[in-house]
C-alpha cells in the first residue's frame, strides 16, 4: 500500500529525475529513507559522462553498505522514480536493503520507449521480484508515472537521440 509519506518521497524522486534531465543525464531519481522516516541520502542518474552504471539506486546501495549497519539497511526504504534495473536490484539485494517503492515500473518504461521508437537496452527488463527473493515492493503510482513518462519523452526527443 502507498501512503501519503510514500507519495512525499516519490515526488522528491521525480524532482531529482527532472534535475538529472536538466543536466543531460537520464531522468531517474531515488531517495533512501531510514526506518524512522529520516532521509539518509538521495541521488539522480549520472550517465551523461558515458558510465552507464551510474544509476541512483546503485549509488544508494553502495552508500548504505558503507554507512549503515545490516539492521539499519534492512529497515530502510528506497524510493525511486523508476523501478530498479536488474543491476540495481541485485545491488539492493546484496547489501540487504528493505522495501522498494517506485513511481513507474520497468514494464511501463519499456512500453513508453517502444512507443518512442527507442531500441531496447542490452540489459533485460526484469522485475525486481525476478532478481530479489522475497522483495517488498510497491508501485507504480499512476499520476506520478505519467510525470516520469513525460520526462522520458523529453529526454528521448532531444536533438541527437
Ligand atoms: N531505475 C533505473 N533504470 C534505469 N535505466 C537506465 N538508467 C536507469 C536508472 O538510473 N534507474
Amino acid at each position: 500500500m502507498i501512503t501519503e509519506v510514500d507519495l512525499k518521497h516519490l515526488k522528491r524522486c521525480v524532482e531529482l529525475a527532472e534535475t538529472a534531465l536538466e543536466k543531460g543525464d537520464e531522468p531517474f531519481g531515488s531517495v533512501l529513507v531510514s526506518s524512522d522516516g529520516e532521509v539518509l541520502a538521495e541521488d539522480h542518474n549520472h550517465v551523461a559522462g558515458g558510465d552507464h552504471t551510474q544509476h541512483p539506486e546503485f549509488a544508494l546501495a553502495r552508500w548504505a553498505a558503507e554507512n549503515l549497519t545490516p539492521d539499519e539497511r534492512s529497515g530502510a526504504t528506497v524510493y525511486t522514480s523508476g523501478e530498479h534495473c536488474p543491476m540495481c536490484a541485485a545491488a539492493h539485494g546484496w547489501v540487504g536493503l528493505g522495501r522498494i517503492v517506485y513511481a513507474s515500473s520497468s514494464e511501463q518504461l519499456a512500453e513508453w520507449l517502444g512507443e518512442l521508437g527507442v531500441a531496447p537496452s542490452r540489459v533485460r527488463n526484469l522485475s525486481i521480484q525476478e532478481v530479489i527473493r522475497d522483495a517488498e515492493v510497491d508501485g507504480p503510482v499512476p499520476e506520478l508515472a505519467e510525470q516520469v513518462r513525460e520526462l522520458q519523452r523529453k529526454f528521448h526527443s532531444r536533438a541527437g537521440r
